[in-house]
């Protein structure tokens, strides 16, 4: 199969259930992935559902590029909205093989056999899961069955993919080549992806929007709503610390030479950018005996508390610290502290 262009069209959808508290529109832009942040029944599963057209609901109304596929008398099955949701569970046919799953797709908008088999062998290598292609779906790990659904929503050609936390079922060790597999198939495809994880959310999304009890509360590009957050759940959950610099000899090198771990991408010399959260600093008034790698000596610009914790500002980075922490470092606006974090909290990724 010769490798067709990504198929992006934008999506308006003004999603409306009122048994939910649902109220709430978007317009996601040809080739845009948005990330959809928000506390548990924030309505993120709703809005996916809505778009999709797994969750009917007449007050609702949903457009990919200048097809309307709800109406007044209009609706368009979820088969047929051109739409890939990979859901929380994979959700692959128990009874066919891992190849029938991925050639699904194919096979039902009219591909022959051998056109549909081959083009899921093709996504099936893609994801990583050549040699699975005989089994049962009861025979593959949780992380192996979430790789399969991606192939099979992916060789549906759809032109919009949605994903539900398709990194939660994940163990910790199968995390990393997903998200890698993520960052590589969502690049130039609209998508939208309900996630948790504010790190994730970095490495994934070009824009994030957070919604609390059914609305939209903040609406910006990725590292302006993870760094300087609006919203009460986004300040709780991110004010994640981003450094920029350039990729050299293992480290990024800016304004602070920064360790960490590094992604797929990085080329020597090019543009790089460290995110680690503010509570994986730790503070002290004076640089630790070993000296660690990330130890950075700052001046303390403030000092905001942060339900039972106490933020840390000094200059573009922050700290999460317990009150008594503050009192022990006898910290306060113009105090010299020097910041300190584990090369293992930092993840390093390409600009
Ligand atoms: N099947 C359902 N029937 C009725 N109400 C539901 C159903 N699923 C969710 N809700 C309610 O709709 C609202 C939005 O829930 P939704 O599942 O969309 O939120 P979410 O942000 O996806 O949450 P989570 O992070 O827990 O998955 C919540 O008030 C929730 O209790």
């Amino acid at each position: 199969m010769t490798a067709r262009p990504v198929r992006s069209e934008a999506v308006l959808v003004e999603a409306n259930v009122a048994a939910r508290d649902v109220a709430l529109a978007l317009r996601i832009e040809p080739g845009e992935t948005v990330a959809l942040l928000g506390p548990n029944g924030s309505g993120k599963s709703t809005l996916l559902g809505v778009i999709a057209g797994t969750l009917r609901d007449d007050s609702s109304r949903v457009a990919v590029g200048e097809r309307a596929l709800t109406g007044a008398t209009t609706w368009v099955a979820p088969h047929e909205r051109g739409i890939g949701l990979l859901a929380q569970d994979p959700l692959l046919f128990p009874h066919l093989s891992v190849l029938a799953n991925v050639g699904f797709g194919p096979r039902s908008e009219g591909a022959r056999r051998a056109a549909a088999a081959e083009a899921a062998r093709t996504w099936l290598a893609r994801v990583g899961c050549t040699d699975l292609a005989a089994r049962k779906p009861a025979q593959l790990s949780g992380g192996q069955a979430q790789r399969v659904a991606l192939a099979r929503a992916l060789a549906a050609e759809p032109a919009v993919l949605l994903l539900d936390e398709p990194l939660a079922a994940l163990d910790v060790d199968t995390r990393p080549a997903m998200r890698q597999l993520l960052r590589e198939v969502l690049r130039d495809r609209t998508a939208v992806i309900a996630i948790h994880d504010v790190l994730d959310a970095l490495l994934l999304a070009d824009r994030v929007v957070v919604l609390e009890s059914g609305r939209v509360v903040e609406d910006g590009p990725t590292a302006e709503v993870l760094t300087r957050p609006r919203s009460a759940f986004a300040a709780r959950v991110a004010g994640l610390n981003l450094l920029a610099g350039r990729w050299a000899s293992g480290v990024l090198v800016g304004e602070r030479s920064v360790a960490g771990r590094s992604h797929d991408g990085l080329v020597e010399g090019g543009e790089a950018v460290a995110a680690f959260r503010p509570s994986a600093v730790s503070v002290y008034r004076r640089a630790p005996d070993g000296s660690p790698r990330n130890a950075w000596p700052v001046t303390v610009d403030a000092l905001e508390p942060q339900g039972d914790q106490v933020r840390v500002r000094a200059g573009d980075l922050s700290a999460l610290v317990t009150p008594q922490a503050v009192a022990e470092l006898d910290l306060a606006p113009g105090a010299p502290a020097v910041f300190v974090v584990k090369a293992a909290e930092v993840e390093l990724y390409p600009r």
